[in-house]
Order: C-alpha cells, then structure tokens, then sequence
C-alpha cells in the first residue's frame, strides 16, 4: 500500500507535512519517531480513521483515500491499536470471531480462524475469559489476533508490543516475523529501537510530519540526523524507548 504527499493538520498545526510512504507484500516497515512525530496520525489516515487534508492512499492499485475503515478492511488492510479497542463485553474467542466476520467470513471460516489463531497466541486455555479484564498482554495478543483474523494483506501494528513483559516478547517478535514470511505487508510503530532494528526490513523515520530518513536497519543505525531526533526520544521514554 502506498501514501502519496500526505498532509495533515489540526487547528493549524502542521501534524503531516508531505508525507510519502509504501509499505510491500511480504515487508515488515519499521515506522520510528520522536513522541509527537505524527506517527498514529499517519496510521489513522492509512487505514480511513481520519482522512488527509491532501494526498492519496493506495491499496492493492486501487484509490482508497476516501473509503471509510470499515471498507479499507474489507479490501485487506488491518490494524492494531495502542489502547484497547477489543469488545470488552465479549470473550476472547468471541472478539477473534468477531473480527472475521466483520469482514464477511461465514460463521465456519470465523470459527475456524478463531481456533488457530487462539493457538498461535497462546490463548488457547482462556477462550471463555472475559476480553474486559485481560492483563496487558492477553490484551496485546488478542489485538493481533483480531486483526489477523481479517485475513490481511497488510497489517498496521501501532505499539503491539507495549505491555508485554520480557519473557513475552520472542515469541510476539516470532509472531510478526511469520506475518511478514508469509506474504503480509507489516507496517510496525514501536519505540523499542531495538526490536525495530531486530525485525524489519526497511525502517522509516518521521521527526514533526516529515519523512527524515528511509533505509535498511544498518543504514538508519548510522544515521546522525536519526541519532539527532532520537536524543529527544530518550528524554521522553527512557533508555529503552
Ligand atoms: N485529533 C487530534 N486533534 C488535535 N491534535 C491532534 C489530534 N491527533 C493528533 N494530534 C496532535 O498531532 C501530533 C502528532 O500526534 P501523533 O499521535 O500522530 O504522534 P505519534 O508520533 O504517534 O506520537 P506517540 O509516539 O506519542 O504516539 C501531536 O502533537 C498530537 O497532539
């Protein structure tokens, strides 16, 4: 999918400054930025929760910019959110089956998705829990769950890895590498610059809405103007972002 000169700007802040941006079948794409750097907005436009004040969005060949989510979804594009959006009045299998038929899948196939992807999750021993008390990270992988129950070509993963703890994290890391390996466009926005380098093939970086460097990890790792944007990072985040 590709973003072509977005802008965006709310009450006369510039937040989206000609933003260009392509995310390939099969790629994961780190997004990467200061807090503030327009990152969620420009996520929330790619996927037709907000529109743009200029600029196009493509998916599959096809002009989406003024398609509503709901329709973006059905055409294959997914997405995360940083803060819970589950059903909380639903149980864990029910959010997942849910979330396939939201996109048209039978009752059958959304049961099915739902099985297999309980299990690659680890969630397979809690289906009945209540989505409404998860600690974090339940409620992360269940968030990556419902959006691979769309069966995506492209996913959107805004901060997926927040809330998890530590021994948590390879297995979530595994989870994304696989989306990747078996055809999926993954764009992923996360502050943990370790885990971007680890895992993405292409990173972007974006410092107040404008694009300040595109590459391979070891290209943005020896970027000075990323070094640059990244001290103030540190100073909102922490050593590890
Ligand atoms: N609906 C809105 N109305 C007004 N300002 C907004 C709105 N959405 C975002 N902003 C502002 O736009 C700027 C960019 O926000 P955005 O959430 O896109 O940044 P981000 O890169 O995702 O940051 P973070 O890393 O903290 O999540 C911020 O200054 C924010 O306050």
């Amino acid at each position: 999918m590709r973003a072509v000169d977005i802008h965006r700007a709310f009450e006369g802040i510039a937040v989206l400054q000609g933003v260009n941006l392509e995310v390939r079948p099969g790629e994961v794409l780190g997004l990467i930025g200061p807090n503030g750097a327009g990152k969620t907005t420009l996520v929330n436009i790619l996927t037709g929760f907000d529109g743009p004040d200029r600029g196009a969005i493509w998916l599959n060949g096809r002009g989406v910019t003024r398609l509503r989510a709901h329709r973006r979804a059905r055409l294959g594009l997914a997405r995360t959110f940083q803060h819970g959006h589950l059903f909380a009045g639903l149980t864990v299998r029910e959010n997942i089956e849910a979330s396939a038929l939201g996109v048209g899948a039978s009752p059958r196939a959304a049961r099915a998705r739902a099985d297999e992807l309980l299990a690659r999750f680890g969630l397979a021993d809690q289906p009945t829990a209540s989505a409404g008390v998860l600690p974090p990270g339940q409620e992360r992988r269940l968030g990556m769950a419902r959006a691979l129950a769309t069966e995506p070509r492209y996913v959107l993963l805004d901060e997926p890895a927040a809330g998890l703890n530590e021994a948590e994290v390879p297995a979530f890391e595994d989870a994304i590498r696989a989306m990747g390996a078996s055809g999926t466009g993954v764009l992923l926005i996360e502050h943990n610059v370790a885990m971007i380098l680890a895992l993405c093939d292409r990173i972007v970086v974006l410092d107040q809405g404008v694009v300040i460097a595109e590459g391979d990890p070891a290209t943005i790792r020896g970027d000075d103007q990323v070094a640059a944007a990244y001290l103030g990072l540190a100073t909102d985040h922490g050593p590890r972002g």
